[in-house]
C-alpha cells in the first residue's frame, strides 16, 4: 500500500463506499491518513455517572435501559435514551436523528461523550458522540485514547477507525516532507510515528509530540511557499528604482491639510525606502478603519508619477473608486497630474477612451475596480500598483497585476487588523507596515445594541443628530424583502422612513443594483451634505469617507460578522464629532446577543477580528484558498503561534540555502502545483 494509492486498494472498500469517502474529501491513502481526529475520547478517564461534573465534557459507560422518541413540535424529534451504571442514571438526547433509534437496543452497553447538563430531575447529554460496545466488543480497549472523527451516517466512527488501523498496519512508506536537517534541528518525530500517534496515541504525551510535528509540517510548507514567492518576486526582475522625493512630491506633501501621524510617517518612510530600492516593493499597509491609509497611498502614487511612471489604485467597489477619484482630482489636478477612472459600469466608448489613454501614457494615475486586471488593459509604463483589497486579492491576482508592468512596486492595503501570526500566514509573502494610531481629535464611537421594539426611539435620536447638522447611515443587509429571511430590506426601510419620521429630511437609497450614474449622484450629494440620511446596503462598507456623518443604524445586525460590523461602523467617527452606532438585532438567540454585545464595549479592530476568527475559523474568515493557501488541517492559528514562528524561521533558512533548497524544491512544487506556474511565469 502506497501513500497516493486510491482508497479502493483497502480491503472492503469498493466503488460505493469510496463514493461516500469522497463526500468526506477522502480519495486516497494520504487523504485518509491526514483526516485528523477532531477530538479524542479519553477512556482512561471514564467516570461513574454519580461523579460527573455539570458543563464538563465527560465520558461514561453504561447499559441502555429505556429508548423513547418524542415529537414536541412539527419538525423536531427527540430520541431520549436512558443509560445506567452502578452509580446512577443519565439521559442521552439526540435531536432530529431518528435513524439512531435502530442502534439503541435495551440491554446494550454504550459509551458516550458529551457536555453534561442538568435537567430538572437528572443529568443529560445533548447529541453525544457514542459507540455501542457490543458491536465493537472484540476491539474494545478500555483504557485507550480513541480518535473521534467527523463521521457521517455512512462512514461511521467505526469504519473510520478500522480503516485507519488497517492502513497504519499495511503502509510501508510515507513520504517525508520535512528536510532531515529541519527534523534534526527541531527534534521532531518521524512522519510515520506521528501519523500512528495522532490517530491512536499511546498516551497524552506522545499525542502532543505527534501533533507538534504535524502542525510544524503544515505550517512549514505554507511558510516555505510564501517565503519562496517573496524571494522570487524580489529577485526575478530588477524593480523600479524611484529617485528621492523631488519638487512634485514635496509640493503635494506640503499641501496636505494635516500633518501625518507618527505611524503614518513611519509607514511612509518604509514605503519610500522600498520604492527607492531596485527590488520590487511587495508591502502590506495595515491599519484600522479611518487610520489614514489613503493619504499614504496617494503620496506613493505621486512619487511614481514624479519618476515618470503610471500608478494604479485598485479598489473593491465602484463607490470607493469614485470617492478616491474625486479626492485625487481635488488634490492633484492643480499639479497637472492626470487622473482617470476605470470601472465596470462605464459606457463602452468611455472605457475605450480610458484604455487608450492608459496605453499611450495620457493618464498618470488610474483608479479602478477589478476591471483594471482585465486582459485588454495595457499600461504605458506602470510603476506602482496600490490595491485596497479587503482580502479579495490573493497571491495569484497580485501576480496578474505585476504582469501589467515590468515588476512594478506593489502596495496592498487592508483595514482588517489581524493578529501578527495570522498576517504571517495570509500575507506571508509581503513586508508589513502598520498604522496603529488614529489621527488626533477623534472621539471614540459610542455603540449600542438594541431590539427592534426600540426603533422609534432610535430614529428620533437620529433625527435630533440631523437637526444638529450631522448626517446618518441606515444600513440593511438585504436589497428587497424576502419571505424566507426575517429581516428588513433596504427598500422597505427607505419607504418607511422617508414617508414618516424623515419626511422633512432629504433621504436617499443606495445599493449595488443601481446604475453607476445613480450611485454617483447619490454619493456626490451625500459627500457634499445635501443628502442627510443614506439608507444603504453594505456597499458603503469599505473606505467611504464622509466625516460629517456621525450616526449609523445597522438593521439586522445579527447577519453580519463582527469584523464586518466594525468596517461598517468605521464609516462614522471619521471627523471631530461624537459618533453613535446603533445595532438592531432581530434575533432571539442569547448567543447572538452576546456575540453582538461585544461591539458595545470593544472598539479595537484587532480584538474584534480575533473574536471573529475564533467564532468563524480562519479559513472562512479569510477565504484562505483565494490567497493560494489551503485551509489548515491540523494547525490552530491561535494555539500554535510559537510553532508558526519556528516554522517561518526554518522556512527562511531552507529557501535561502541553495543546497537545501535544491533537495526540497520538488516537494514544495508538488504541494503547490496549481500555483507554481503562476509564480514562475516570467
Ligand atoms: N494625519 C491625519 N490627521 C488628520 N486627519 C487625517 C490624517 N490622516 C487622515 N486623515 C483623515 O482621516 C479620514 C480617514 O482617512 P482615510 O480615509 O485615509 O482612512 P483609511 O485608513 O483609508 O480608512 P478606511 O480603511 O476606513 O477606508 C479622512 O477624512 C482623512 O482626510
Amino acid at each position: 500500500m502506497r501513500y497516493n494509492d486510491s482508497i479502493q486498494t483497502i480491503k472492503g472498500i469498493g466503488a460505493v463506499k469510496a463514493k461516500y469517502f469522497k463526500a468526506l474529501g477522502i480519495n486516497n491513502i494520504e487523504d485518509i491518513l491526514t483526516y485528523y481526529p477532531k477530538r479524542y475520547e479519553d477512556r482512561t478517564v471514564i467516570k461513574p455517572i454519580s461523579q460527573l461534573t455539570i458543563e464538563n465534557l465527560e465520558t461514561i459507560i453504561g447499559t441502555i435501559t429505556n429508548v423513547q422518541e418524542t415529537m414536541p413540535r412539527r419538525g423536531l424529534s427527540i430520541l431520549k435514551v436512558l443509560v445506567k451504571d452502578s452509580s446512577g442514571v443519565i439521559e442521552l438526547d439526540w435531536f432530529n436523528q431518528k435513524f439512531l433509534k435502530s442502534k439503541m437496543s435495551i440491554g446494550s452497553k454504550i459509551i458516550a461523550t458529551g457536555k453534561i447538563r442538568a435537567s430538572y430531575y437528572r443529568l443529560s447529554m445533548n447529541n453525544p458522540e457514542f459507540e455501542i460496545l457490543d458491536q465493537v466488543a472484540k476491539d474494545f480497549v478500555p483504557n485507550a485514547i480513541l480518535p473521534v472523527y467527523s463521521a457521517n451516517e455512512r462512514i461511521t466512527q467505526k469504519i473510520l477507525r478500522n480503516t485507519m488501523q488497517e492502513i497504519l498496519k499495511g503502509i510501508k512508506e510515507v513520504p517525508e516532507n520535512l528536510p532531515v536537517e529541519v527534523i534534526k534541528k527541531f527534534s521532531l518525530v518521524d512522519k510515520i510515528t506521528s501519523l500512528q500517534e495522532i490517530h491512536f496515541p499511546k498516551n497524552k504525551e506522545s499525542l502532543l509530540i505527534a501533533r507538534h510535528r504535524l502542525v510544524f509540517e503544515e505550517l512549514f510548507l505554507i511558510q516555505c511557499f510564501l517565503v519562496y514567492v517573496k524571494k522570487i518576486n524580489s529577485t526575478r526582475h530588477k524593480g523600479i528604482k524611484h529617485l528621492l522625493d523631488s519638487k512634485l512630491s514635496q509640493a503635494v506633501y506640503k499641501m496636505l491639510p494635516f500633518s501625518l501621524t507618527k505611524d503614518q510617517k513611519k509607514a511612509w518612510c518604509e514605503i519610500k525606502a522600498d520604492m527607492e530600492r531596485d527590488i520590487p516593493m511587495q508591502r502590506l499597509l495595515q491599519g484600522d478603519v479611518g487610520s489614514g491609509k489613503t493619504i499614504i497611498a496617494i503620496l506613493s502614487l505621486v512619487k511614481t508619477v514624479e519618476n515618470g511612471y503610471q500608478g494604479a489604485f485598485m479598489v473593491p467597489t465602484e463607490i470607493l473608486a469614485m470617492q478616491h477619484y474625486q479626492v485625487l482630482i481635488g488634490l492633484l489636478s492643480q499639479h497637472k497630474i492626470k487622473v482617470g477612472m476605470l470601472v465596470g459600469s462605464l459606457k463602452k466608448n468611455e472605457k475605450e477612451a480610458i484604455v487608450l489613454a492608459l496605453a499611450n501614457g495620457n493618464i498618470d494615475i488610474i483608479v479602478g475596480t477589478h476591471a483594471l486586471i482585465q486582459e485588454n488593459i495595457q499600461f504605458n509604463n506602470l510603476g506602482l500598483v496600490v490595491t485596497d483589497e479587503q482580502h479579495r486579492f490573493g497571491v495569484r491576482q497580485r501576480a496578474l497585476l505585476q504582469e501589467k508592468g515590468i515588476s512594478p512596486d506593489i502596495l496592498v492595503m487592508t483595514a482588517t487588523p489581524i493578529p501578527r501570526t495570522m498576517t504571517l500566514t495570509v500575507y506571508g509573502d509581503l513586508d508589513v507596515s502598520l498604522i496603529k494610531e488614529l489621527p488626533p481629535g477623534r472621539k471614540p464611537i459610542k455603540s449600542f445594541l438594541r431590539t427592534p421594539d426600540k426603533r422609534s426611539l432610535i430614529y428620533q435620536f437620529v433625527l435630533r443628530e440631523i437637526e444638529k447638522g450631522r448626517q446618518a447611515y441606515i444600513v440593511c443587509p438585504l436589497i428587497e424583502s424576502s419571505e424566507k429571511i426575517d429581516t428588513v430590506s433596504v427598500t422597505d426601510i427607505f419607504d418607511e422612513l422617508s414617508s414618516n419620521i424623515f419626511k422633512e429630511v432629504k433621504c436617499a437609497l443606495l445599493h449595488g443594483k443601481l446604475s453607476k450614474d445613480e450611485k454617483d449622484t447619490v454619493m456626490k450629494e451625500f459627500y457634499c451634505g445635501n443628502i442627510k440620511v443614506l439608507v444603504s446596503t453594505t456597499v458603503i462598507e469599505v473606505g467611504v469617507n464622509v466625516p460629517n456623518a456621525s450616526v449609523m443604524v445597522i438593521e439586522g445586525a445579527e447577519r453580519f460578522g463582527l469584523s464586518q460590523l466594525h468596517q461598517l461602523r468605521g464609516r462614522i467617527g471619521r471627523g471631530e464629532y461624537q459618533s453613535y452606532c446603533i445595532l438592531i438585532s432581530h434575533s432571539n438567540s442569547k448567543d447572538t446577543f452576546e456575540r453582538l454585545s461585544v461591539m458595545e464595549s470593544v472598539s479595537d479592530g484587532f480584538i474584534l477580528a480575533e473574536e471573529d476568527l475564533k467564532l468563524r475559523g480562519p479559513g472562512q474568515f479569510f477565504g484562505m484558498r483565494q490567497h493560494g493557501l489551503n485551509d489548515l488541517k491540523i494547525a490552530d492559528i491561535f494555539l500554535d503561534t510559537d510553532t508558526l514562528l519556528q516554522a517561518r524561521l526554518a522556512a527562511a533558512e531552507v529557501i535561502n540555502d541553495t543546497l537545501l533548497f535544491n533537495k526540497f524544491e520538488p516537494i514544495l512544487k508538488s504541494h503547490y502545483k496549481e500555483y507554481w506556474e503562476n509564480i514562475n511565469f516570467c
